[in-house]
């Protein structure tokens, strides 16, 4: 227990003063607590000696009112600065998170952790947030009691604080073992909250799939099946849980009734004097209560433990080395190259996917990479974007090593346009903004002009303050795609990625999002995964993937003539009238 204070402590960065002072408050109060009883022991014992006067009664009384007053301010003092440190730490941690995850590699959110990021940031989170604070001064309070008790056992008579002593130490044992147990139900409870967040993503994300395939059936059972294996597991927790805490009820029992008969021993052998044995009835049933309620919040306790660990387990994942210094060139008339490849491997994990890849772009101009299915090209795209790092070889942006640059730097220079667009649940303004954030109304205005979105936005009942659902449900994929591009046209970036759409959309919105597409690209270094015909043939230059290696290169009317995967390629896409990768 004393290990989850230190990691809760550990985790509150700049609010840990605060909660030390807190904790100080916390120890004030849980001796104030205890005051009104000892300073009836003291009178009890002024009284049977007969040397009670009104003067002493009326101290002793005002002292009792004065520890009561006292104990209530301290009570609200430690929990305003506990409760507010809390909510102020895990604001601080939240974006922390953010920032963290921002800086991990692609790879870590494709890997199967999403489940697990979402149930930190919203499961874990919540529930230390909520809990944490009262908790750890609950779990202070209970500690600092107990040892005020037992003090009190050693002052009225020595044997007695040995035999507190020894039966506190007994209970604690107990309490090693169901925090033992309770440890190891909570972490497999915590991994079926993850599974369980998991499965209703996947559920909710792939709706349209299991409608079109008439999956209702199988993936409600799934689904139902991982709330039955979560009540379950609650369930076991539960069970797991309630012997220890009758063992608990018993040592509690058994300690307050050896006690009191050890207590009775030294007053029938005169060792300690009527006035100490009430004073010990007095102080007996309060004896060891500390301990035991402390035990019971074991449960919540371990959960909020096991909850910390993942959060740290998240904090501590790798993030992209971002330690670079250096500064890209902000000329765009220098005679190098845009973007460098210079024999360039990567691997996703074990499988090598790039092999040896070199090539150059040149400023303002436009490269396609065409290929099969699972050639590489998206790949090699992220690699611009240090989505990932290389794993052998070097990319280089106007002739720096994009790893011996700060990623902010590096993402200033480059929009990406994706195939499938994500919209945040926000404004269309605000959406279109995220290209820059300081842009004036009449800049965004004028981006949306270019991307040819401004008409059927101003057509929406709000204009540029309709709020579009989640991922941009509300609107249509080609709509969708016109927002993408104007906030990469207001963005402005000298590099351009684009992932050419595969699927069709209706003719209206394709020549709209080749309008939008064309503006986008004026002036700019365009690296293009292409898929039309008509965009690969104007490209500058064609890079042929193959397998992970560059199996030609060159410009349409040049690869046309030899024989090759292009010109396969080329055959295939006039024959079909669509480009089969
Ligand atoms: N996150 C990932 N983890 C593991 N393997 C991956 C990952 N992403 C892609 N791959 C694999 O790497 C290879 C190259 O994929 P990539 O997406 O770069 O190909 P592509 O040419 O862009 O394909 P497409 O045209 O279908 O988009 C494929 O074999 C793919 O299965």
């Amino acid at each position: 227990m004393l290990r989850l204070i230190n990691k809760i402590i550990a985790l509150s960065g700049k609010y840990k003063w605060r909660i030390y002072v807190a904790f100080v408050f916390s120890f004030v109060k849980s001796m104030l607590l205890k005051a009104p009883v000892c300073l009836s022991f003291l009178a009890l014992n002024r009284f049977l000696e007969r040397r009670m006067t009104p003067g002493y009664c009326v101290t002793l009384f005002g002292m009792m009112a004065a520890s009561v007053i006292l104990q209530i301010i301290f009570q609200n003092i430690a929990d305003r600065l506990q409760s507010g440190a809390g909510y102020l730490m895990f604001a601080d941690l939240r974006n922390e998170l953010g920032v963290h995850l921002r800086r991990m590699p692609m790879g870590y959110f494709t890997e199967g952790n999403i489940g697990k990021i979402s149930s930190v940031l919203s499961t874990d989170m919540v529930f230390v947030e909520e809990n944490c604070m009262t908790a750890i001064a609950g779990l202070m309070s209970d500690i600092f009691a107990e040892i005020i008790m037992i003090l009190f056992m050693y002052y009225i008579n020595p044997v007695l604080g040995v035999a507190a002593t020894i039966i506190a130490a007994g209970m604690l044992l107990v309490g090693k073992g169901m925090e033992k147990e309770t440890l190891a139900d909570s972490v497999t409870r915590q991994e079926q909250s993850e599974n369980l967040t998991e499965a209703v993503l996947d559920f909710a994300e792939g709706m349209g799939i299991i409608k079109t395939y008439n999956l209702l059936g199988k993936e409600s059972k799934e689904l139902s099946g991982n709330f039955q294996k979560s009540c379950d597991t609650n369930i076991g927790f539960e069970e797991n849980h309630a012997p220890w805490q009758r063992w608990m009820g018993i040592a509690y029992g058994i300690g307050t009734v050896a006690t009191l008969v050890s207590g009775y021993a030294m007053f029938a052998n005169h060792m300690i004097s009527l006035g100490y044995f009430i004073g010990l009835l007095l102080f007996l049933f309060d004896l060891y209560s500390p301990m035991k309620v402390l035990y019971s919040q074991l449960a919540r306790l371990t959960v909020m433990n096991s909850c910390v660990d993942r959060m740290q387990e998240v904090f501590e994942e790798m993030e992209l080395p971002n330690d670079g210094t250096r500064k890209i060139s902000e000329s765009k008339t220098h005679a190098g190259n845009e973007i460098e490849f210079k024999n360039v491997d990567f691997s996703y994990g074990k499988k090598q996917v790039l092999d040896q890849i070199s090539f150059a772009v040149k400023p303002d101009t436009m490269t396609a990479l065409v290929g099969p299915s699972g050639s590489g090209k998206s790949t090699i795209a992220s690699l611009i974007t240090r989505f990932w790092d290389v794993t052998g070889g070097t990319v280089k942006v106007r002739g720096v090593d994009i790893r011996e640059v700060p990623l902010a730097e590096l993402m200033d220079q480059i929009s990406m346009v994706f195939q499938r667009v994500y919209l945040f649940e926000d404004t269309i303004y605000n959406n279109i903004c995220i290209g820059r954030p300081d842009a004036t109304e009449e800049e965004v205005a004028e981006a949306a002009k270019k991307a040819r979105c401004y008409d059927f936005i101003m057509n929406l009942p709000d204009g540029f303050q309709t709020v579009v659902g989640e991922g941009g449900s509300s609107l249509s994929g080609g709509e969708k795609q016109r927002i993408s591009i104007a906030r990469c046209i207001l963005k402005d970036a000298p590099i351009v990625i684009l992932d050419e759409a595969t699927a069709s959309v209706d003719v209206d919105n394709e020549s709209y999002i080749q309008e939008a597409i064309s503006e986008l690209c004026r002036g700019k270094t365009l690296l293009v995964i292409a898929h039309r015909l008509n965009t690969i043939a104007n490209a500058d230059h064609i890079l042929v993937i193959e397998n992970g290696r560059i199996v030609q290169r060159g410009t349409h009317d040049e690869l046309v003539q030899c024989e090759g995967v292009y010109r396969n390629f080329v055959n295939v896409r006039t024959r079909m009238k669509g480009w089969s990768a």
